[in-house]
């Protein structure tokens, strides 16, 4: 078990990652959680290569200060990597997401589990649509945004807006949720979101990511 100031191979578990060790260790996540579902217990670096397509060295020396379980010939060990990443990635827990948008993608969002299996749980879902009021997707009734989204934000301690509306509507939404209080925005729309730096964007393109796979097949 990793506490609070304990030493990593990134510094304390407090610090500021870079950028790239965080995006690292995200996909490291993502793979690892996959295992876990799998049921598989261990993990080599050369499998975590394979699916992350981050050499197998630079998994080593990322993974090295987690030696004790990083056994030779046998690989790591799946659970204890999961909930070491998790505590480095400060990801441990719940953490309440509210989904914008109960169209075809939102649903599809709310009625899956690929945020529950990180932690992350859909706890409201907002539409403008007056005919969409109400109506029940995944575990929840479609709300409208209101007046009081601010309170809902506080009361439900929303940390993560789902943006699955269309693009003309990114904005302005954004710079309602900015002004009621959410502090990440995850945009699946095409909008270059503007926000005040102590608001995080990311947007999610699967154009953007066949672009990466590409570049790992021509070169
Ligand atoms: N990145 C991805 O993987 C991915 C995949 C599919 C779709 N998308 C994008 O996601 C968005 C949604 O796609 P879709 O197919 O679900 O569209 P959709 O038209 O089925 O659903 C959009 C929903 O947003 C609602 N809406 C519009 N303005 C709103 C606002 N201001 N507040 C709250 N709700 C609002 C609409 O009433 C509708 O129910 C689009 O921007 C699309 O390009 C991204």
């Amino acid at each position: 078990m990793i506490e609070n100031d304990a030493e990593t191979p990134f510094g304390k578990v407090g610090d500021k990652l870079t950028l790239g060790v965080a995006a690292r260790l995200s996909r490291y996540l993502q793979v690892l959680t996959q295992a876990k579902k799998m049921g598989k217990e261990t993990i080599s670096s050369q499998e975590l290569s394979d699916y992350t397509h981050v050499n197998s060295t630079q998994i080593r020396r990322d993974l090295s200060g987690f030696g004790k379980f990083g056994k030779r010939g046998v690989g790591y060990n799946v659970d204890s990597l999961v909930s070491q990443i998790r505590k480095i990635l400060r990801t441990s827990g719940q953490h309440n997401i509210a989904l914008f948008g109960a169209g075809h993608l939102g649903r599809a969002i709310a009625s899956s589990d690929i945020f529950a299996d990180h932690g992350f749980r859909v706890v409201a879902i907002f539409d403008n649509d007056p005919q969409k009021l109400g109506e029940t997707v995944g575990a929840h009734q479609v709300r409208q945004i209101g007046g009081e989204l601010r309170q809902i934000v506080d009361e439900e301690d929303i940390v993560v807006a789902v943006l699955a509306v269309p693009t003309a509507a990114a904005q302005p939404l954004a710079d309602e949720l900015v002004a009621a209080g959410v502090k990440i925005i995850f945009n699946y729309s095409e909008a270059l979101l503007q926000v005040p730096p102590e608001v995080t964007v990311h947007t999610s393109s699967p154009a953007v990511d066949l672009l990466y796979a590409l570049y790992f097949y021509l070169t």
